[in-house]
């Protein structure tokens, strides 16, 4: 486990690399791994500028992620063939990029559970998703099908909005009996997205998804679910707000499905609401920054240094040196928030933002791996003396997000190919502390 960031303190990192004096009167043990789990339908992009009168045509609502049948798809990729306009095509879905970009930053393994084709030919959407997905990505666990893979079309506007439309092959084939119990109770954190939930009937997904749940829960495993498009949220808040009330401890969105989800446009009070119903929120506002909401216990509250900041609740960073607690591990529990403004203001050129919330839940993913894993392996350490969910504070987690996004960005693919610079290992001393 790679740390997300190297600090002066008087814990040690990597745990196996401990003070070199003490480790000559104590015999170290082999340190107990860490990893996350994660459920996704296997989808490849293929990724396409396209004019606004092609959405018009093939009914697909402008940001939204939409289901088409065999025959639309069909029409749709030699439409996009014939005109020269697939840009790129990588792997894809939600979770996908997701523990595939906490495997490269964290350069250790991650689980994901989902289909396969049993047949694969060089050169097929099957064989490409598995040449881009970081080799630290566990697919032994991948169902095998008959038939493709899904394949998301990822349409990008002129004005860099993305619009997707899903030919849905066997993607949703995944059955409740291909979730292994020991697998998802092993991990630190178990990660799922709302498009889950959307599978017809007589596909198992949403059985599946339900079936990792009941096993994450009752080994007390956090789960965390990523909203992937507020069209899919908005046709029934009520039922996804019971959902993550009963189901979830992080949730993951951005300011739209943040009001889908909760009537407040504003990111901030959307943020808030959410926490009704979960323990911690990341809400990420494009070009606004992010923000991160949660909870902490009082007595351990920490007051930031940095400016006090304006908005729909006033000077509501006043707390974000504090480290993210569940609500029921807080004796007396208070809300906390952070916020930050893109990285470096944004890279120069952002072709589209495909997948940069992607990229920040999947710092905030690492930080609290990276908890579980010196949790595990020092276990009398003061930081654990209360139940923190993360590692780091809410403000860190900000930062660290907010740098991946703009990875993300800055790399025109939702999946990361590099880690961040290692000259930014030291975080407190390049950007962090500016
Ligand atoms: N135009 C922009 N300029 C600068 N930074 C941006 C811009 N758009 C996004 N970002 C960065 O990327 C982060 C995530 O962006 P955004 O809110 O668009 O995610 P999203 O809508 O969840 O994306 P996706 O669903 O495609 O993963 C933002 O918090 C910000 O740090
Ligand atoms: N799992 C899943 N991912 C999707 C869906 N629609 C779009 N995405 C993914 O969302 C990612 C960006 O967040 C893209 O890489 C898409 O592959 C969907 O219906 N299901």
């Amino acid at each position: 486990m790679k740390f997300p960031g190297q600090r002066k303190s008087k814990h040690y990192f990597p745990v196996n690399t401990r003070d070199p004096l003490l480790e000559q009167l104590t015999q170290q043990p082999q340190p107990k791994q860490t990893y996350i789990s994660g459920i996704d339908q296997t989808l490849v992009d293929i990724e396409a500028k396209v004019a606004e009168d092609l959405l018009v045509r093939y009914q697909l609502p402008k940001g939204n992620s939409t289901l088409i049948d065999d025959a639309t798809a069909h029409a749709l990729y030699e439409e996009l063939k014939r005109d020269n306009l697939i840009s790129d095509e990588f792997a894809g879905g939600t979770i996908g990029n997701t523990v595939h970009n906490y495997s490269i930053l964290a350069d250790d393994r991650s689980v994901l559970f989902g289909v396969m084709s049993k047949s694969i030919e060089v050169g097929s959407y099957a064989y490409r998703y598995l040449c881009h997905t970081s080799s630290k990505v566990d697919l032994n666990h991948l169902q095998p099908v008959d038939g493709p893979i899904g394949r998301c079309f990822t349409l990008i506007s002129d004005c860099g909005e993305r619009t997707f439309a899903i030919s849905k092959g066997a993607m949703d084939k995944l059955t409740p009996d291909f979730i292994d119990k020991d697998v998802v109770q092993g991990s630190a954190a178990l990660v799922l997205t709302a498009y889950l939930m959307r599978a017809a009937e007589g596909d198992g997904m949403s059985q599946a998804a339900l079936k990792a749940i009941e096993y994450a829960k009752a080994a007390d495993v956090p789960v965390v679910l990523t909203l992937g498009t507020r069209f899919l949220i908005q046709e029934d808040p009520e039922w996804w707000q019971g959902f993550i009330r009963d189901n979830v401890t992080i949730l993951a969105m951005n300011e739209d499905e943040g009001e889908a989800l909760t009537g407040f446009a504003d990111p901030l009070l959307a943020s808030e609401a959410a926490l009704e119903w979960c323990d911690m929120v990341l809400t990420t506002a494009g070009p606004i920054g992010l923000y991160t909401a949660g909870y902490t216990e009082d007595s351990d509250k920490r007051e930031t240094s940095h400016t006090l900041l304006p908005g729909a609740i006033p000077e509501f960073n006043r707390f974000e040196f504090s480290r993210p607690m569940r609500k029921r591990d807080c004796r007396e529990p208070i809300k906390v928030y952070a916020h930050i403004s893109p990285y470096m203001g944004g890279p120069e050129q952002i072709r589209n933002t495909n997948g940069a919330g992607d990229g920040a839940l999947s710092a905030l993913l690492h930080d609290l791996a990276a908890n579980n894993f010196h949790k595990v392996n020092v276990p009398g350490s003061s930081k654990h003396r209360n139940e923190g969910l993360c590692y780091s504070s809410f403000s860190q987690i900000c930062k660290y997000a907010n740098r991946v996004a703009y990875e993300v960005l800055a790399q025109h693919s939702p999946r990361l190919s590099r880690a961040l610079p290692e000259r930014e290992d030291s975080l407190e001393e390049s950007y962090w502390e500016r």
